[in-house]
Parts: structure tokens; sequence; C-alpha cells
């Protein structure tokens, strides 16, 4: 196994000769940055700080000895016990989807074997290590920030994750065998699997309302469950479960002017060559509800394993039909998106009604992003890009490791200045609500800019925040823009691009900096559509050139990107030719494949909230001004 050492190129880069470099192969990042690192990656985990700075510490002191890091007596004795608990102790029979103890003790076993190989792994390399770069790297990748990240939110906080990487192997091999099972029209195949919010079908009454405006009622098709978010109204012919799953629609009533939904049905969480979600943008539904004129009773394609209804019900998401989606649509344009509420069931009762809950007030992205980093490797190529993970798309990250690069994505408040040097570009995501309430994510850019010449591009959710971080507003769209087929103007060519969009919130390109430019505009509206930078190769779009069932125009954005990306590789392998951003396998195998601790059994408002915190600490409302 070669590995090339990423301290080699972080010294190099710091000014040290190459001689210095060599005989310093040992040092590490000052424990001082590490633990700011730490800090400000899990403000969300609360971890005491004596624990953060006990991690970090250790780390450090124990890095020159790592024979002794862990006795081999001790982490004998610690499998033991973990598997105890986890066999003797019945813990089996649910351990890995429900039980907190059983993932707990089994995240403990994975992470001692884990420890343990590395431990051997270390002593291997050890000889080599002393005399130039190539031991020294896997010992450099261990004590990365990113692993230092994941393990720890590992380790401190088992309840935020998913079945560890064992288990996702087997849950995406369950996955591919029901696509083929459908391919090949399989009886036996077995059905999705149901979430805790699953309830029956309800054919029940239902009713929409519209805060301070009127009520429709109509018959329930999906879940027996009450919600309430903002209504939005998407206007594209089809594309029904990638629009249900994109996690920007997260916290709202999403209403279809396309009046026959659902007669295709809905397709497996089939996995492609990348192990990608091939037919969903995410997991889960996202959207708290949806509203349609017609739901398709029967459906009908070779990709469907169930009808729209019992997906909406499986995933506990209202659903409501036979509604005037024109009047709705009609007041939604006049009034400007609102809040509203599906009620299923019982007839609506304003007097006993909960206060309407307004997605606005809250930070969502938290709810949408990854907790701990994941990576998509890519064989086509040996790019590696970090994204910023808002609510990432899947054909996000299937655009780029189509075209080559290998995707390391990070919690949305990670601070990406810090590790941006062992990457050869930087990528912001979708993602939901109000872009103002990622103040640490702005903070974090405008450093990164900075301090780094790396190539950056962000695609909606990501083009808000990077103009933020430069700088300019936001404001909020009266209805949004949401649809297949909206035309962009490219104001560096002249050309009209029919996009794909999902947005609520736009730039003001008044107020972009004297260092940027406009870079699309929107030809229905004015609003703006993209940024470019005059001199650096950054840009962002607000569009979707990801689009899936959408249109793919701007699809050339992607390659636009990556050729940034290659140009600014193959500069950075002109002052450090031993400069290598590929990752380690060693890494590359201790990061979870998909995203970690996105769940969406928890709810994402609770009763009497107001608002929510920011990363900072500071109320969203306050972080806004
Ligand atoms: N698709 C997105 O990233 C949406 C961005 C942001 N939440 C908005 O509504 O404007």
């Amino acid at each position: 196994m070669t590995i090339k050492s990423p301290s080699m190129d972080l010294h190099a880069s710091k000014g040290h000769s190459e001689k210095d470099v060599k005989t310093r192969t040992h040092d590490l990042p000052a424990p001082s940055d590490d633990l700011e690192a730490l800090r400000t990656y899990t403000p969300d985990l609360a971890v005491p700080e004596e624990i953060l700075k006990t991690e970090v510490e250790e780390g450090a002191q124990k890095e020159d000895d790592l024979p002794s890091r862990t006795s081999t007596a001790l982490l004998f004795s610690l499998a033991v016990f973990c598997l105890y608990k986890l066999f003797v102790e019945d813990y089996h029979e649910d351990f890995y989807c429900k039980s907190f103890q059983g993932r707990f003790y089994w995240t403990c076993l994975v992470n001692i074997v884990k420890d343990a190989v590395m431990n051997y792994t270390a002593m291997a390399l050890q000889p080599s290590a002393t005399e130039g770069p190539e031991g020294a790297g896997i010992r450099d990748y261990i004590s990365d920030h990113l692993w230092k990240a994941s393990m720890l939110s590992r380790l401190v906080k088992p309840s935020v994750l998913k079945p560890t990487t064992a288990f996702g192997r087997t849950s995406k091999a369950g996955a591919q065998a029901r696509s083929l099972a459908t391919v090949h029209n399989n009886s036996a195949r077995p059905p999705p699997s149901r979430r805790p919010r699953s309830t029956p079908v309800s054919q029940e009454r239902a009713t929409f309302t519209i805060k301070d405006g009127p009520i429709f009622h109509g018959k329930s098709f999906g879940a027996k469950t009450n919600v309430s978010g903002e209504a939005v109204f998407t206007t594209s012919l089809v594309g029904y479960p990638e629009s249900m799953t994109d996690p920007s629609y997260r916290g709202q009533i999403l209403v279809f002017t396309q009046p026959l939904i659902g007669n295709y049905g809905v397709p497996s969480s089939a996995r492609d060559e990348h192990g990608l979600l091939r037919y969903f943008e995410s997991p889960n539904i996202q959207a708290s509800g949806i509203v349609v004129q017609d739901a398709a009773l029967q459906h009908s394609h070779w990709t469907a394993v169930e009808g729209l209804g019992e997906w909406c019900a499986r995933e506990g998401v209202a659903a409501i039909s036979g509604v005037d989606t024109r009047q709705i649509v009609t007041y939604l344009r006049e009034q400007g998106s609102s809040l509203a509420r599906l009620t299923i069931g019982e007839e609506y009762d304003a007097d006993e009604d909960e206060a309407y809950i307004d997605p606005e007030g809250i930070n969502l992205v938290r709810r949408v992003s990854t907790k701990a980093p994941f990576h998509v490797s890519s064989s086509l190529g040996d790019l590696h890009v970090a994204l910023i993970d808002c609510g990432v798309k899947e054909n996000i990250l299937r655009s780029l490791v189509s075209r080559g690069a290998s995707v390391t994505a990070f919690p949305f408040d990670y601070p990406i200045h810090k590790v941006a040097h062992h990457f050869d570009g930087v990528f912001i995501s979708n993602g939901p609500g109000d872009p103002t309430h990622c103040q640490s994510t702005v903070y974090h850019l405008r450093k990164l800019m900075e301090s780094s010449q790396v190539p950056i591009m962000g695609i909606c959710m990501g083009h808000q925040l990077l103009a933020l971080a430069a700088g300019a507003r936001t404001v909020k769209l009266k209805y949004g823009n949401r649809a297949h087929n909206i035309p962009a103007l490219d104001l560096t060519t002249g050309r009209c691009h029919i996009t794909s969009q999902n947005h609520g919130y736009a730039v003001d390109a008044t107020s972009l900096p004297s260092d940027w430019k406009e870079y699309f505009v929107n030809l229905n509206d004015s609003s703006n559509e993209g940024m470019i930078h005059k001199s650096r190769p950054i840009f962002s779009a607000q569009f979707h050139p990801e689009a899936k069932g959408g249109p793919l125009d701007s699809a050339y954005l992607f390659d636009a990107y990556i050729e940034n990306v290659k140009k600014y590789k193959n500069s950075q392998a002109v002052f450090s030719p031993q400069k290598d951003n590929k990752p380690s396998p060693l890494l590359v195998d201790l990061l979870s494949k998909e995203r970690v601790g996105v769940h969406p059994g928890l709810p994402d408002f609770r009763p009497g909230q107001g608002g929510e915190q920011t990363a900072a600490g500071m109320p969203a409302a306050a972080a806004a001004a």
C-alpha cells in the first residue's frame, strides 16, 4: 500500500524546505488547532470541553508512542465486554435498529477492532516512518482532523448514528437485490422497510388549511398524521420521487400543479455503481406533506416497487388529494408562500389549533446535514473534492463522482478552511431554509476564500452561502421558483438555458461586491441566478445543473468546475511535486459511505419552539440580523 505523506505538503505549503519537511514528518498540527477544529465541528454533540481537550491532547502526546497507545490486554477485555453485552445480554434481537445500548456497544466494538488494526498497521510501517514520509503518511492520516472528528462523534454520540459501515453494506446489498428483483419482476422481493413514523394508508377525510386563508377539503392517501409547514408549489410535470426526497424541501408542504401525480409509482432504493441512490435524492421523503389534485391509485412502471400513497404512509408523510390545486396556487401566487396545515381525519378546528410552524425561524440545514464526514469514491479519476453538506442531493454527488472526483462530504458547520489544503476543490451543496441561519458556514467560507486559492462551486443554498461570504445580501422571494423549465441567461455568453429550480430565497445581485459579477439572470422574474469571481476560479448557480427529472442544459457547469479543479491540482503539483490529495485507502475505509445520523424520525419542530440556536450559539433571529 503506497500512501503519500500529507504532512509533507502541509509543511511544504507553510514555506518549509524539503529538508525541513523530511526531518519533521512526525510533527502534528498544534494541539490548539485541533482543539479549535473539534470545538467548532461538534457544537451539536454537547461534548464537555474536558473530553475534547483530553482527546486532542492525548492524541498529540501519544502520537510518537503508538505501540503503547492502547494496551492489547485492555483492548481485548473491552472487546469481550462489548461482545458479552451484545450477544449474552439479549441485545442481538434488535440492537442495530432500535436499542441505544446495542448500537453503543456495537460502535465501541467496531472502533476497538479498528483501533487494533490501525495500531498494528502503524507498528508494521514504523521502521520506514523513521526514514521517510512513506510510513509517516499513515500516522498523519490517522491523526488528521477528518478521522478524529468522525471517530470522536461516533464514540461520544452513538445515538445519532445509523448502523455502522458493516450494516450499511448489508443494507446496500439488500437494496441492490431489490432493484434486480424489480427488473426481473421477481415477486418474492422483500417489501421496503417501514419507518418509526409509518402508519397504515389513511383514506379518511383530510383538510388543507392555509393560515389566514382558504380551507380545502379532500381525501387523505398517505400517512395518518397532521403536519404544518410552509406551503410551496412546483410546476414540474415529472420527478415527484426526486422532488419529495430533495432535502431542500424539508419543512415544506409541497403542492403539485401537475394534476395527476403517482401514475408511475415509486422506485426502489437501488444504488448505482458509485453506491449512490439511483432514483432518490436522499434516503427518505423530506417534504412534510404533499397536496395533489388527483392521486393515481394504480401505477405502472418497471422501476416501481410501491404506490405513492403506500410510500407516503410508510414514511409517515401526510398526503391529500381531491382538492383544486389551481385555486391553491392562485392564492399562493397572489399572497406569497404561506404557512399551512394538513389535517387528516377529524374536522379541522381553528380553536383547537396548535400554532402554525414557521420553518423560516429554524435552522433546517442542521437537520439534513451529515453529522460526521462521509466519503464517496470515484474510480474514474484522481481528483478529490471537499463538499459542504447542507443537505446534498445524490445527483450532485453523482455529477462530481462520474467526472472523476472522489468526494468527502463534511457537516455544514465544519471549519472547511482548516482542511482545504488536503483537497483539489471545495463544493457547497443545496439545502433547505433561510441561508442566514448558517452563519458558521458563511464565516468558514469567508476564511477559506481569504486563505486559499482552491476552486469553489456552489449550487442553490451553496450559491446563497457563497454570496453571503462574499459580502452580498439574500432576500426571500414572494413565492419562489420551483419548476423544471425556468429560462436563465448566461451573461458571459448570451445563451439561454432551461433550468431546474427549487428555491425560496435569492441573492440580491445589486449587493455583489466589485470583485464579483452576476453570472446568470432569470428571464422570467429577473432574479439573480448565479455569480462568478472576476479573477478566481469561483462561481455558483441558483438553479440546479444536476437536475434529475429536469433539463441538462446547464450540466456543463460541472465540467467547468472539474476543469478548474484539474488546473488547480496541476498548478499545485508544480509547487509541491510530492503532493497527492487522493484519499488514502485507510481513510476511505474508515469514513462512512453515506450520510451519518440523518434520520427522518426526529421531529423538525418541537411544540413551543420559537426559533433555534444557530451553530454559533446565538438565536437565529439575532444571527440573521
Ligand atoms: N435548493 C436549495 O438549495 C434551496 C435553497 C434555499 N433553501 C432556498 O429556498 O432558497
